[in-house]
């Protein structure tokens, strides 16, 4: 039987950030494979957005190595990290969206870093709309939309170059259920097409149908590593 290569794999990967006490990440080793839908759960300060940046290359690890795509993502030149990160797709809570630029302009951004622009840019902006369900809202400034409308613009912004990955942190906090629902449901879509995506989140029963596998975190270090399974009572009260 052939075993592919993972598509993201941590070795013995510590971080530290400069001038904080302890590490954010103690010596993780994770293997993840192509098509997996990872929740990745554990208190706030376990390390579940530092995995994300060392993974988009924000960070580069203090020791040990993160591959991506048999690419090591701590070596690669200043250069070489926009094109790197073409493969990836990244949200975050707090989304990032520009405020004065059009929900487009907004969409379109990670293709400008990358040598694409004006009308291939733009369309390529608006089919990444249309598959969040906004492209009647192309010209709207972010801050007019809902905060569930603005995770979406941020999706949609994160999809744009079509990437294996996509990784999110924390991309339904304070939505209500039914915005909560709707951008799972986006992930479902992808994910379905192949997408390799991973969600840190406080409420993984949102992820429940759609997650494969659940990893949790605590300072730092990878405490289960399990199929994805809702959770229990107790799970709800140690993540919130
Ligand atoms: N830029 C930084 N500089 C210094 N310390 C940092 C920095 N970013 C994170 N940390 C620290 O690293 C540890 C892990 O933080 P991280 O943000 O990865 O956790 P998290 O699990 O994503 O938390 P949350 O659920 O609150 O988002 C925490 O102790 C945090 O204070």
């Amino acid at each position: 039987m052939t075993q592919t290569a993972p598509l993201i794999e941590f070795s013995a990967v510590r971080k530290a950030y400069p001038g904080s006490r302890g590490d954010a990440l103690a010596g993780l080793d994770l293997s993840i494979g192509r098509g997996e839908f990872i929740a990745v759960l554990g208190p706030s300060g376990a390390g579940k957005s530092t995995l994300f940046k060392l993974i988009a290359a924000i960070e580069r690890p203090s020791a040990g190595q993160v591959s991506v795509g048999g690419q090591d993502v701590g070596r690669l030149s200043r250069a070489a990290v926009p094109w790197f990160r073409r493969k990836l797709g990244l949200t975050f809570q707090d989304t990032k969206l520009l405020n004065d630029r059009s929900v487009l302009d907004n969409v379109i951004l990670p293709l400008l870093c990358t040598g694409t622009y004006g009308d291939e840019a733009r369309a390529r902006g608006r089919a990444a709309l249309d598959k969040v369900g906004l492209r009647q809202y192309e010209k709207a400034l972010p801050a007019t939309l809902s905060g569930g409308e603005q995770q979406r613009v941020a999706l949609a912004r994160a999809i744009v170059n079509r990437p294996a990955v996509l990784l999110a942190d924390e991309p339904t906090a304070n939505l209500d259920t039914v915005a909560a629902e709707r951008i799972v449901q986006i992930f479902s879509d992808f994910h379905r097409l192949g997408t390799t995506v991973m969600v840190a989140t406080h409420t993984p029963a949102i992820l429940a149908g759609v997650a494969t596998r659940t990893i949790r975190l605590t300072d730092g270090r990878l405490v289960s590593d399990l199929p994805y399974a809702p959770p229990s009572v107790a799970d709800i009260a140690e993540l919130n």
